[in-house]
């Protein structure tokens, strides 16, 4: 039986100063940010996931986004260490939440970088997004960490977006789905889906059939339902408007060895 274990980080108070990279900036409202964030809290737990906060970094604008702090395989935390320099004191508190589930730890060391975001994991398959926030260095470190306990490691090349996972995620039976004018080059994946929004791109698994997905991809949770799927919307528009998607916002740990 998976477990169902999630980490989150409530938002800093200084959210609106976040990272903006591939888009333009526009003011982020830091109440409903927080509103927003409670409500992809609140549908995690009506799924039946336990959620865990890491400890508040409020002074790092970027924290909310957990996802990039780290990359959970097996019972193994690997610690990421963000390419964006000023993300890095956001990796302490999320390890601790780590450590506290039971995750054993190893961590990506200088030179290499590495954000969550940039890694997709589908069953022992881990791709690995490199030209942005990942370099080589972090995917080999990533693969040292791994290869030993069965995942097969593949890098894809990232350009458009901020994060591998800002183009694509996948949906229970593997199929990788993606918004096809930001995906650097689907041919990699066998088994592609084209979705007709960006947001529409990311989903979350919550267990069974159901997604948790963007409200702003209403078009692609129509076709997801079609296919049998059951969409949970939320409203992250202030995650957004600083590159956050709806899998950014929490590190969900599905494999963790039951303890007493
Ligand atoms: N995994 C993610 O999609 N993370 C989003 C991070 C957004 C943040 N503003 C950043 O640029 O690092």
């Amino acid at each position: 039986m998976p477990s169902k274990k999630a980490i989150v980080r409530r938002p800093s108070p200084r959210l609106a100063e976040g990272l903006v990279t591939h888009i333009e900036r526009s003011p982020v409202d830091p109440a409903l940010a927080l509103r927003q964030w409670e409500r992809y809290t609140a549908v995690l737990a009506e799924h039946g996931w336990e959620t865990a906060e890491a400890a508040p970094a409020d002074d790092c604008p970027d924290g909310v986004f957990v996802e990039d702090t780290m990359v959970v395989f097996r019972d193994v935390a690997l610690i990421s260490r963000p390419g964006a320099p000023s993300r890095r004191p956001e990796t302490a508190g999320a390890e601790a939440a780590a450590v506290a589930l039971g995750c054993s730890v190893q961590r990506i060391q200088e030179p290499g970088t590495l954000e969550g975001g940039d890694v997709l994991k589908v069953g022992d398959t881990i791709y690995v997004g490199q030209g942005g926030r990942t370099n080589a260095e972090g995917l080999r470190q990533l693969r040292a960490a791994f290869e030993p306990l069965g995942a097969r490691v593949v890098g894809v090349p990232v350009e458009k977006v901020l994060h591998l996972k800002s183009a694509v995620t996948a949906l229970p039976d593997g199929t990788i789905i993606g918004y096809p004018p930001l995906v650097d080059d689907s041919a990699i994946f066998t088994h592609f889906r084209p979705m007709p929004e960006e947001a529409g791109s990311h989903v979350v698994l919550l267990g069974g059939n159901a997604l948790l997905m963007a409200a702003s991809a209403p078009r692609s949770a129509e076709l997801l339902s079609g296919l049998g799927y059951r969409p949970a919307l939320v409203d992250i528009s202030e995650f957004e408007k600083l590159e956050g998607c709806v899998t950014c916002l929490s590190v969900r740990l599905r494999e963790l060895s039951a303890r007493s």
